[in-house]
């Protein structure tokens, strides 16, 4: 539901379980289990990514859409007659507090697939494909470029848990809480690219799109160019050229966006058997 319910070693259990999957990708771990999934339409990724995951295994999908959550009926109710057919429930929903509402009341694991707060699984899938790219991935330094939002704000927990250093650059007035020893924030750019080994953006509302933010904040070739050597650029997707990344930075090395979320299959699919299999849901 949210990454700061997670410990360090559950995160690196996840790891090494997404590294097995990845090298033995055949295996019949879901066979039996079917899994409900509430996708609005325009998922793209994660919602491909998921069927995918769980059809690899041999788990059963049925796709449905989140609205089904938005009725009168109770979330207990809705939960319990879902348990008789489902194994699990896979959800993308704006409000995180529904969510945790219908897990409260579920005996089966229930997967937060994003909601307005957070984003548990992407960011838990961009920090495992940096530790296979750079094993040193706790010494780093990770920087989030951008206002609030639940990708922002789960690097923000996700450095609290693991003990990253995290910094944040916006505008004033935009910090993500009070600067603690994982988390720092700053307005200008110019002093923190330097010091950068992770930058990371998501995509700007759009009181943020204008000629001045943009030409302050934008990551482009040149600036990437004064980051330390080896810096990654990993926007959230979807990503626009010309907002907060330049089309010039994103058919360069330093762009890391489409082979980083590789390994969303398979650490949704650790995701998902860890939930399945070693939560307070597990089966017995
Ligand atoms: N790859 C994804 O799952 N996309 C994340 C989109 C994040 C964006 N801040 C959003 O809420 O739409």
């Amino acid at each position: 539901m949210d990454i700061e319910e997670c410990k360090p070693e559950q995160i690196q259990e996840i790891f090494g379980l997404a590294d097995r999957l990845c090298q033995n990708r055949e295996q019949p771990l879901l066979q039996g289990k079917t899994f409900v999934l509430l996708f609005p339409e325009t998922s793209l990724r994660t919602r491909v990514s998921f069927v995918k995951g769980i059809r690899d295994l041999r788990g059963e999908c049925i796709c449905m859409s989140p609205e089904a959550l938005n009725k009168r009926e109770h979330l207990a109710d809705v939960i319990g007659y879902m348990e008789n057919w489902a194994d699990a429930a896979i959800i993308r929903h704006p409000d995180l507090n529904k969510l945790r509402e219908l897990s409260r009341y579920a005996s089966i694991p229930v997967i937060n697939a994003m909601t307005s707060e957070n984003h548990p699984c992407e960011i838990m899938s961009d920090l495992y494909a940096i530790s296979r790219r750079r094993p040193d991935y706790k010494d780093l330094v990770y920087t989030f470029v951008g206002p609030g939002s639940n990708i922002s704000r789960t690097w923000m927990s996700m450095a609290k848990r693991m003990n990253l250093n995290f910094h944040h650059v916006c505008t004033e007035g935009n910090a993500l809480g009070p600067e603690t020893a994982n988390y720092t924030f700053h307005t200008r750019l110019e002093g923190i690219l330097q010091d950068s080994d992770i930058l990371l953006t998501d995509s700007l509302p759009e009181e943020f799109r204008t000629a001045e933010y943009i030409g302050k904040y934008q990551l482009n070739l040149q600036r990437m160019r004064t980051a330390k050597p080896g810096a990654l650029l990993n926007p959230c997707p979807p990503f626009f050229r010309g907002e907060e990344v330049a089309a010039d930075v994103i058919d360069t090395d330093y762009f890391v966006g489409y082979e980083f979320k590789k390994g969303l299959l398979y650490v949704q699919q650790a995701i998902m058997l860890y939930c399945l299999y070693h939560s307070k849901h597990a089966a017995t």
